[in-house]
């Protein structure tokens, strides 16, 4: 049995010992050997810690300090990559609450680990957010969000912005930048819930502004301009004009925002003038069955 095969075997072993909800992989493992009932994910593996691997070993004395660093800095790299899958599949897909496994191999190192995801800031976050709006609407907003930060529209990054709940004071707030193109459309077919809806939510994504949806999740309005007052907003510095108004919008009522980042491809969630979670679209994992 090869190193591999035994990693394998112990993080079956390890999740149905503690009734794992899921098994998270990050590194180049064979999914034929995953034979099992349970959900089993692919982390996307950037190698970021490439470069880092390129440090060259010269000194003999610092050796060995430089080869636990690097087991360090892989395994670091790579628990996040689990913890952070986990965690946007608990948001919106299909892991349950609880603990998982995660199986970390990297190129001279292997581990299982126990994740328990509800430590995760990212499901903090959405707890606090759904204190203001329901789960399933924040659940379905982040997956649009998510899908739109990864795939983008006709292989054009997008970027934009989710204004969502305090409906009557955003609106208040804000004004249109172009004709609304949720203007006189039944609520049924704005509805954020319902399948059919979402492709032209991201059709929409490509218009200038932001998107106003109650919290019943009902769009009211795209291509929408936010007349905030965005001075001492305490976020990143580096994050632009929109953004910096998704967040002050949420100081100023109670809605919460979820923007998708056109030159990242990030997705942030903002909350009462601050930033709560951020999600790298590339973290969202592949489901082997
Ligand atoms: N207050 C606002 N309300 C709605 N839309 C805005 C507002 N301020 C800027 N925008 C629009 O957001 C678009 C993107 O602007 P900008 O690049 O500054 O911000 P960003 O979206 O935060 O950054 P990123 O490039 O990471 O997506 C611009 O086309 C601009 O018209």
């Amino acid at each position: 049995m090869d190193t591999a095969d035994i990693l394998v075997k112990s993080a079956l072993e390890t999740a149905t010992q503690i009734k794992a909800s899921a098994i998270i992989v990050s590194g180049n493992v064979d999914r034929n050997l995953f034979g099992c009932d349970l959900p089993v994910y692919f982390a996307a593996n950037p190698s970021r810690s490439a470069v880092e691997s390129l440090i060259p070993l010269d000194e003999e004395e610092g050796r060995l300090k430089q080869i636990v660093n690097q087991i360090q800095r892989d395994a670091a790299v790579s628990i996040e990559d689990v913890e952070n899958a986990a965690a946007i599949e608990q948001a919106i897909g299909d892991i349950k609450k609880g603990k998982v496994v995660g199986l970390v191999v990297t190129d001279d190192s292997g581990a299982v680990i126990v994740h328990n995801i509800s430590g995760n800031p990212l499901l903090k976050a959405l707890e606090k957010f759904e204190q203001r709006v329901s789960p399933e609407i924040i659940r379905a907003v982040l997956k649009i969000a998510l899908e739109i930060a990864s795939t983008g529209r006709e292989g054009s990054p997008v970027g934009t912005a989710f204004i969502i709940g305090d409906l009557e004071e955003v609106m208040q707030r804000s004004h249109q930048m172009i004709l609304n193109p949720y203007s006189g459309h039944p609520e049924d077919e704005r509805n954020i819930l319902k399948k059919n809806n979402r492709e032209s939510i991201k059709e929409f994504a490509l218009l200038d502004g932001v998107f106003i949806i109650s919290k019943e999740g009902v769009v009211h309005a795209a291509g929408r301009y936010l007349d905030v007052d965005a001075k001492d907003i305490g976020i990143n510095k580096g994050l632009g004009g929109r953004h910096v108004s998704a967040a002050a919008i949420t100081r100023d009522t109670v809605a919460v925002a979820i923007t998708v980042s056109e030159s990242g491809g990030t997705v942030r969630m903002f909350m009462d003038g601050k930033e709560m979670a951020s999600i790298e679209c590339n973290d969202r994992a592949i489901r082997k069955h």
